[in-house]
């Protein structure tokens, strides 16, 4: 059975304008799906109707059934039910995910806790075992700080760690390094990419970056203005595009390298 299978999913907005236009997909136990498309092309409220979070006022229509749960129409408490255990998400902005007034131990205590039940020690080992897992350096510090006292790459580790913590079947990971420095962008993609694969976990990586998801995934789906424009297996799609917009985005991303080429030797 697929981890997630999405049939004809339409979100409209607040003034009914379709903002995602009839989205097929599915993801198999493990596999990793790629979401790529330009800004406003509707992966993020994609995304987000996958754990029934849309915008207050938007609507779904159509099917996601995450783990055998039916999420369109859900209640909040299936909702709950689905949300970290069977998908947990990365969002772009660490920041979404964290509170800024609570320190960093508390917040991943807290799906550590209400998940596995622990207590007192026993959750505290888990805080910091779950720190140390996304190579957090002196897990105790970072647990004890604020989100506002630690680097942005760190405060997307504890994100990560957070997410990871129900040991979700799927990792939703939305723009996950786009908010970074550069120079830690390809740290917290090796990252990623090294533990959903110790973990088997499914994947649906998001970018507008074709590099980025050619690193991390196997398929891809293209989205352009709300609807799909081409799928397929990711190395296909980069060496033989079908869509004159996907072969745009091949060809954008090959002057970029050629460009970057060309620098590399001074
Ligand atoms: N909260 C919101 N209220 C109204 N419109 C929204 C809202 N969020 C997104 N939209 C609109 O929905 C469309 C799709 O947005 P979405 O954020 O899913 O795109 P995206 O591909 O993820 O782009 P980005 O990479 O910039 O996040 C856009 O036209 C956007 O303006």
């Amino acid at each position: 059975m697929n981890i997630l299978d999405v049939r004809g999913l339409t979100i409209q907005g607040t003034d009914r304008r379709v903002l995602v236009d009839d989205i097929s997909l599915t993801i198999a136990p493990g596999e990793r799906l790629g979401l790529i498309g330009e800004s406003g092309s509707g992966k993020s409220l994609t995304a987000l109707a996958l754990l029934g979070l849309l915008p207050e006022g938007m609507a779904a229509a159509g099917s996601v059934e995450l783990a055998g749960t039916q999420v369109v129409g859900a209640s909040d408490r299936q909702l709950t039910g689905v949300r970290g255990r069977d998908a947990a998400i990365v969002f772009q902005e660490p920041l979404t995910a964290l509170d800024p007034l609570m320190r960093v131990g508390r917040q991943v205590a807290e799906p550590l806790g209400t998940r596995r039940r622990l207590r007192g020690s026993a959750l505290k080992r888990a805080v910091v075992a779950a720190l140390e897992q996304v190579r957090l350096p002196e897990p105790e510090r970072i647990a004890r700080s604020f989100p506002h006292e630690i680097s942005g790459g760190q405060r997307q580790r504890v994100a990560l760690a957070m997410a990871l913590a129900c040991d979700p079947k799927l990792l939703i990971a939305d723009e996950p390094t786009t908010a970074l420095d550069v120079s830690v962008q390809a740290e917290m993609l090796d990252l990623i990419d090294t533990l959903v694969r110790e973990r088997d976990m499914a994947v649906l990586f998001i970018s507008h970056d074709l590099a980025v998801v050619a690193k991390v995934t196997d398929r891809a789906l293209v989205m352009k203005d709300g609807r799909a424009v081409e799928e397929g297996d990711i190395r296909e799609i980069v060496r033989a595009p079908r869509a004159p917009y996907t072969k745009a985005l091949v060809d954008s991303a090959r002057t970029l390298e050629s460009a970057l080429d060309l620098r590399s030797p001074r």
